[in-house]
């Protein structure tokens, strides 16, 4: 009663209703930690442009402080290759938030398991020529405007790259999202296993994160977008590591996704990565892998020449090699990588 009922009933009176303006009874495309998410489309009445919208309804009630968080952060954000939020609906009656985005019909994780499995079957769906260079071109755009707003990704994985579809105007276009859970803790120190032990992987994180290190920064990002490339051109994650069911580990240092990069990359000399024995787990590590002679002959354009033969005096190779440097401060910032 604290508030003046005559104003809560215009309020709830003009306010327009998700269920109002949106289809969505038994469209649902997405279901995670997050909340689940509705393929839909605007009914006649609502005055949103036609086409499919995606609706996520925020797992919770209220104004949780990951929805807070996700609302604030979007509606500060405008950039082509940035998923954008269109609208906010907040159903009084049952505390729930619903944020309206515009419908991505793929995403890299599904395009290159699709390109895999029919390379399997050997049925020849080459991903069209330069298609990489323009996935790539157009999350370094992404990234490179969130790192000029001092936004970091923190997660970055083909998951979180979706692709408008055919039936977008905007086909092809990348939109850089986070459908992840990796939301709920800033810190990289807390044991993101204890949300969903399924969903996380490490592949795609950084080595100085793996080694203790306390803050996220740009050059994770780019260390992540590195992995992209290389699995863009593959078809396979470059550091893929079988992950041992629900690790209850409470630490960052994952010895086998360790032992994974280093059989990829070689072992980080003292002259590769200067700082390396100031971070928190450098005695784990030697501990486990002494001076990592054992993986002198490794590196990556011998993994790659391998793998892929691919050379290493091409340029794609150069780029690859400098996104994976396994000194942070020798990774380009995205303005640079964009410059290669
Ligand atoms: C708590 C929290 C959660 C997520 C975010 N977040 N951050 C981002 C950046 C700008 C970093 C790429 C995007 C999102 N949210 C979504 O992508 N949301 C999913 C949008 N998808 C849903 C399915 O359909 C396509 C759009 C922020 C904070």
């Amino acid at each position: 009663a604290w508030m003046d009922a005559d104003f809560r009933r215009q309020l709830s009176a003009r306010r327009e209703r998700v269920e109002d303006a949106f289809e969505f009874e038994g469209r649902k495309v997405g279901r995670g930690s997050y909340g689940q998410v509705f393929k839909t489309k605007p009914r006649s009445c609502a005055d949103a442009p036609a086409g499919d919208y995606a609706l996520k309804q925020i797992e919770g009630s209220g104004l949780s402080m990951s929805a807070c968080r996700e609302i604030a952060l979007l509606r500060e954000l405008k950039h082509p290759n940035v998923i954008s939020l269109k609208q906010v609906y907040l159903a009084h009656e049952t505390r729930q938030i619903w944020l309206l985005f515009d419908y991505a019909e793929h995403d890299l994780w599904r395009m290159i398991n699709f390109h895999a499995s029919a390379k399997k079957c050997n049925s020849q769906v080459s991903l069209p020529p330069n298609f990489t260079k323009s996935i790539m071109h157009q999350i370094l755009c992404g990234i490179h405007y969130l790192h000029s707003n001092w936004v970091l990704h923190r997660d970055l994985k083909p998951a979180n790259i979706l692709v408008m579809g055919a039936t977008s105007p905007e086909r092809g276009r990348v939109k850089i999202a986070d459908l992840g859970l990796a939301r709920l803790f800033h810190q990289p120190l807390t044991p993101l296993t204890e949300i969903d032990p399924v969903v996380v992987t490490f592949w795609y994180r950084a080595p100085e994160l793996l080694l203790g290190a306390r803050h996220y920064t740009k050059a994770i990002d780019l260390w992540a977008i590195g992995c992209i490339m290389a699995e863009l051109i593959t078809d396979k994650p470059l550091f893929y590591c079988k992950q041992e069911e629900d690790i209850k580990t409470s630490s960052p240092y994952n010895r086998d996704q360790l032992e994974r990069i280093f059989s990829v990359m070689g072992f980080p000399s003292q002259q590769d990565w200067r700082d390396l024995p100031h971070l928190p787990k450098y005695g784990d590590l030697v501990r486990n892998f002494g001076t990592g002679q054992q993986y002198a002959r490794f590196s990556l354009g011998r993994h790659m020449s391998r793998s892929f033969g691919m050379s290493e005096t091409s340029p794609e190779f150069r780029l690859l090699s400098r996104l994976l440097a396994m000194d942070p401060l020798r990774r380009p910032s995205a303005r640079e990588a964009l410059e290669d």
